[in-house]
């Protein structure tokens, strides 16, 4: 794995990391820029504003530069949604889907991406993932997905995955991509995309412990969204247990410089 270089590292995560009116000032911050005409219409310019004001200003939790149809889970203030969306868009791809659940991280994205002259790719959708996915299936918005990159709720990588399973959403040729397997960890996701559908099939038929977050979370992350009273009850579709994954972990760095690691997954079979 290549070094970090220090100079990029974003400040360290405070106690209080997110949601106390650091992403409003963000707003204030990119839009006060002397060079804002510069940054218009440029998805570069606008992640290094972001960056800068991650290391010089406050620790933001975004994926970072290091790591770096599609649809995330979990969108912030929308570097990752910027650093993808643009790379859609490069790809001649026609949208990206951010889903987050927070109605003012939400509008942060939005401004963001319709800054950085992305609005025509990136759609943001508020809301909890799964009542979103259910939803975007349903009315027939999304048929399949290409890419997904998890990186919202911990302990919803795996229900949330399996939910799209049985939706066939994510199904042979779909691409996962989760983030933060190292820090603060996801064992229940890493063992699942691990697994043989003979292993899968098994636990799908003991299936007990079925909605409650896995053990082997820290308290921190199982409550690391509770301060809005917001829900950690995880969706129980049983998934797909035949899907064959291809999956393996890269080895890369949290923007502070923390070591860290993103699983991507490939879906190369039903078996
Ligand atoms: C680590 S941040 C995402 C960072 C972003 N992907 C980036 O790299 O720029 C996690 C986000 O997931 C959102 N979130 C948490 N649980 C969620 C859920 N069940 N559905 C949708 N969004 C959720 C949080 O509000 C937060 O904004």
């Amino acid at each position: 794995m290549p070094e970090f270089d220090k100079s990029k590292a974003y400040s360290q995560q405070e106690k209080v990391f997110f949601d106390d009116g650091r992403e409003v000032e963000l707003l204030h911050y990119v839009y006060g820029k002397d060079n804002l005409e510069e940054i218009r219409g440029s998805p570069e310019k606008v992640l290094a504003a972001i960056d800068e004001f991650g290391r010089t200003k406050k620790y933001l939790m975004n994926v970072g530069e290091d790591k770096g149809k599609i649809v995330e889970l979990g969108g912030y203030i929308g570097y990752s949604c910027l650093l993808f969306g643009n790379a859609v868009r490069k790809a001649g791809g026609k949208r990206y889907y951010s889903l987050e659940r927070n109605p003012e991280f939400g509008a942060v994205i939005s401004s963001l991406a319709d800054l950085a002259g992305l609005s025509d790719v990136v759609k943001v959708i508020i809301g909890s993932s799964d009542a979103s996915l259910k939803r975007l299936h349903d009315n027939g918005t999304l048929k399949h997905i290409d890419l997904m990159f998890l990186d919202h709720y911990k302990p919803a990588y795996k229900t949330d995955l399996k939910l799209c399973e049985e939706l066939k959403l994510i199904s042979p040729g779909s691409v996962l991509a989760a983030d933060n397997v190292i820090s603060p960890g996801n064992p229940s996701y890493l063992e699942y995309v691990r697994a043989s559908p003979q292993q899968k099939k098994e636990w799908t038929q003991q299936a007990n412990g079925q909605g409650a977050p896995d053990v082997r979370f820290q308290d921190k992350t199982v409550q690391q969204y509770a301060n809005r009273g917001e829900s950690t009850a995880l969706n129980a579709s049983l998934g797909t247990p035949g899907l064959v994954y291809d999956s393996k972990l890269v080895h890369s760095f949290e923007p502070t410089g923390d070591p860290d690691g993103i699983e991507i997954s490939r879906c190369t079979g039903e078996e």
